[in-house]
């Protein structure tokens, strides 16, 4: 059986049509810049891709190419579920859900704790609704797998009204793939997961650390929304809550305004002045670009910081886990943090840790050090999967 995934954001739509047990994908792309002029889908159908115009720019345009694409696979009746990716799920949902009218009316609930993710999430799911009406479709929360973390590791100190009335908390993100590369890693380690305490770093656009321990989430550097922790491509990560009453008066901006600064002119491109994307700012910098420069230090300097902060928040730690387009692909990266994770007892391979670039997994540490892994992540296929057992559990339920 087919699944559709979907990653509705604001102005983009990441899909992918998976066969979960065998592992395949027939169909995947990406349909951007929608709402505005210019939009457009990136369509890999079989392995050929193409680019089509969405002169309209709406998510249901982008749902029709999905279904186009289908059809001409002959595969549109077959696709029973969607599986959608929500990224706040509150303290609500520890697991993944059938979408029905009340579960839609819970992620409603948690728009005020994602303003900038969940409206697209939920906008995405009525339109996918509404092209797949057969389909069963299921909503897996990027929050989902944090909600094990103790409360030592969510709560912040703050009066605690405001996490009993308004759920102040630290609840996490990424879960998806913290869980994926945590259990790959573990394959690669030959070792139980129940056993593993675990430190993943997920660097992509976003970016954020999680203590794993035997499977479980026990801390994350994201908190109540995915702007706590790390410096990303343009979110600041974290910052001194003084600095919102500071800047307010001094360069006379509001609170919202303040906000979307922290969440799309910060990070990587705010330090460097140039970008947010880490391969250009490598090439940057290698030609002396000092902003870039700068901000690669920054990015590295906070994600050692993060990643000693995980182990302490384990006690051991058996291994280092990158993934993420950035953890993926830059060697440059994970060189220096584990230089700097010498600490723990961090050692890196060069050889190994230079191979291990476009989609390559593998150990790079040296023999003898603390393990350090690159993982490709897929939360396409965790979707898949988590989607498919949800239905299966409920057959059974039912049956
Ligand atoms: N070869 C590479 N070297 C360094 N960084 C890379 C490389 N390839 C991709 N990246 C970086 O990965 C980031 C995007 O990560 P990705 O996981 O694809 O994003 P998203 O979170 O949107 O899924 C960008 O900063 C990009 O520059
Ligand atoms: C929650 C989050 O940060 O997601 P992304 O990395 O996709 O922006
Ligand atoms: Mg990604």
């Amino acid at each position: 059986m087919w699944t559709l995934v979907l990653n509705c954001g604001s102005s983009s739509v990441k899909f992918a049509l998976l066969d979960v047990q065998g592992g395949q994908v027939r169909l995947s792309g990406l349909a951007e810049r929608l709402g505005s002029a210019g939009a457009s889908a990136r369509v890999e159908v079989d392995g050929a891709r193409r680019v089509v115009d969405l002169a309209g720019g709406s998510y249901a345009e982008a749902f029709a190419v999905i279904a186009g694409a289908l059809d001409e696979l002959g595969v549109r009746a077959q696709v029973g579920a969607v599986g959608h990716r929500v990224v706040h799920g509150g303290e609500r949902f520890s697991a993944p859900a059938l979408i029905t009218p009340e579960v839609l009316a819970e992620i409603r609930a948690c728009v005020p704790l994602a303003p900038l993710h969940n409206p697209a999430n939920i906008a995405g799911i009525e339109a996918a609704q509404a092209a797949f009406p057969d389909a069963a479709h299921v909503a897996v929360f990027d929050t989902a797998f944090h909600q094990s973390m103790p409360e030592v590791a969510f709560r912040y100190a703050v009066p605690g009204d405001w996490y009993r009335q308004h759920g102040v908390r630290r609840y996490g993100f990424h879960g998806t793939s913290h869980a994926f590369v945590a259990v790959r890693a573990a394959d690669l380690l030959g070792r139980p997961l129940s056993e593993l305490n675990l430190v993943t770093a997920h660097l992509g656009n976003g970016c954020s650390v999680c203590a794993v321990q035997g499977g479980r989430s026990v801390d994350t550097s994201m908190g109540l929304t995915p702007l706590e922790g790390l410096v990303m491509g343009t979110r600041s990560g974290d910052v001194d809550p003084g600095l919102h009453d500071y800047i307010a008066r001094q360069a006379g901006l509001s609170l919202s305004e303040i906000t979307a600064a922290l969440n799309r002119e910060s990070g990587l491109l705010g330090l460097s002045g140039l970008s947010n994307d880490m391969r250009e700012l490598e090439e940057a910098a290698g030609r002396g670009h000092a902003g870039a420069r700068l901000a690669l230090d920054v990015f590295v300097h906070r994600l050692a910081k993060q990643m000693a902060g995980m182990a302490a928040a384990m006690g051991r730690v058996d291994g280092l886990v990158f993934t993420g387009g950035i953890g993926e692909n830059s060697a440059w990266v994970r060189g220096a943090v584990l230089a700097r994770l010498a600490v723990l007892g961090a050692r890196v391979d060069e050889a190994a840790n230079a191979a291990a670039v476009r989609g390559q997994s593998g150990v790079i540490s040296a023999p003898g050090a603390l393990a350090a892994l690159v993982v490709n992540t897929n939360e396409e296929l965790m979707i898949a999967q988590q989607t498919q057992t949800l239905l299966a559990e409920q057959k059974g339920v039912q049956a």
